[in-house]
């Protein structure tokens, strides 16, 4: 049952997956990979911050250099924040193994935080750590120049930094994150309950479907797990095979190639790509490739009630420990959203092909529901209303994955060849 999957244990070798061996191959390169691994610590927590000691000696603990790195490119994305999450823990690394060129470097960045954050006096006590490990280098010139910066602070200080202040200005350093981070959003990917004024009340039901005895539903019947009934979202239990999921993921793989969030830009007539939205990759597949994926779709149809030449291709992702995709909506807005489609997106279909071993739920934020990728299960929900307004409502998002991996596979069907079978209500019903 879908409500029994719950987040629960640490994360094992996890940095040691994604930024020693994995980040070589499935990321672009470094920086992404880094990108990954704050992206975790930021939503996840303790659970996922590689920079605290773990038990067991486990490995998944990053080492300074690669503290230092990830806090760098924090800098590069103005996550000031995530700068000196990395930025300090690496000083204390640097500090432990007496690393001066190291540790200077790294001050360095954190006076330069510090004053971002606008907090002077750890600038102050930084340039003083610097001026003393300058001396203790000989370099009188550096020493001068960041005695003038270290009185320029205490000028704005109002005077001396007293020594047991100096002292008591701990590593312990908390600052408000500045990415946006929809609590909703976190809450359900962490696997704890939210409830909205949206969320069903009614008690939810298991139901056997055979939408009224199809012969492609008779014999096999649908087995549905109702989810949020006001909105249409259900989860399908075992419609795969293990045969056709080897099919697609095999079909998808040779095609394989980053995922994008394309927008059209009418002033510029141009389309974007939204960076730092989603990780993934994608590879199309298409039902004429196969007659087990044609009759694989025709079965998807049968549980929709929907005309199977409406649907797009299968748009099969696979995402890396990291990967996710924000919140966002699968309807286009405007005339003609999705140009050669026949009309916006009716329906989502997307397909679990393996089970995760932690996080990547597709969670839904405004009507607190999760789902957990259960293989060969799919979960299933209306975008837009019967009048064919699109519903806000059913913003949703892929939680990053925490452990291991996640194949996943949308399939989206249109307006068009549905006008009966999904008849164009007068009000905005669902
Ligand atoms: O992978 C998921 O859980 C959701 C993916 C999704 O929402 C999308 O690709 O539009
Ligand atoms: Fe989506």
């Amino acid at each position: 049952m879908q409500q029994s999957c719950v987040y629960h244990s640490t994360a094992e070798n996890i940095s040691e997956n994604i930024f020693r061996s994995v980040a070589f191959s499935k990321y672009d390169d470094l920086d992404l990979a880094a990108d990954a691994i704050v992206r975790l610590q930021e939503l996840y927590g303790d659970v996922a911050d590689f920079t605290l000691p773990r038990e067991n000696n486990s490995k998944d603990v990053l080492t300074a250099d690669e503290m230092f790195d990830i806090g760098s490119r924090c800098m590069d994305n103005n996550n000031t924040c995530g700068a000196l999450h990395y930025m300090l823990r690496a000083k204390e690394l640097f500090e432990a193994a007496n690393d001066v060129d190291s540790l200077i470097m790294t001050l360095e960045h954190l006076v330069d935080l510090m004053e971002q954050e606008g907090n002077l006096d750890y600038a102050l006590n930084y340039t003083l750590l610097q001026i003393e490990l300058y001396g203790s280098l000989g370099e009188k010139e550096t020493v001068e120049v960041l005695k003038d910066s270290a009185n320029h602070y205490k000028h704005v200080l109002g005077g001396e930094l007293k020594a047991e202040e100096k002292a008591t200005l701990s590593e312990a350093y908390h600052c408000v994150p500045s990415t946006y981070i929809d609590p909703n959003y976190q809450q359900l990917c962490k696997g704890e309950t939210v409830v909205t004024e949206h969320t069903d009340k009614k008690p939810l039901h298991c139901h056997l479907y055979t939408n009224n005895n199809h012969p492609l539903l008779r014999l096999s019947p649908a087995k549905i797990e109702e989810i949020n009934t006001a909105f249409g979202l259900n989860f399908a239990h075992d419609v795969l095979t293990e045969r056709e999921i080897e099919l697609l993921k095999q079909a998808a793989s040779s095609k394989f190639e980053a995922s994008k969030i394309v927008t059209y830009d009418k002033k510029t007539d141009n389309f974007i790509i939204q960076p730092q939205s989603r990780s993934s990759n994608t590879g199309w597949v298409f039902d004429d490739e196969n007659k087990v994926i044609r009759e694989m779709s025709k079965r998807v149809a049968t549980i929709l009630d929907v005309d199977v030449d409406s649907a797009e291709a299968y748009q099969v992702l696979s995402y890396g420990i990291g990967g996710f995709y924000t919140p966002h909506h699968d309807w286009g807005s405007g005339d003609d959203p999705f140009p050669g489609h026949g009309g916006n997106r009716i329906a989502t279909w997307i397909f679990y092909l393996n089970d995760v071993k932690e996080g990547g739920a597709t969670v839904f934020p405004r009507i607190g529901a999760a789902v957990w990728p259960e293989k060969g299960g799919a979960a299933f929900w209306r975008n837009v209303y019967y009048n064919g307004t699109p519903n806000s409502l059913n913003l949703h998002a892929a939680c990053p994955v925490l452990k291991g991996y996640k194949w996943a596979s949308n399939k989206w069907f249109h307006q068009h060849r549905n006008e009966f079978k999904w008849p164009c209500k007068l009000d905005s019903e669902l």
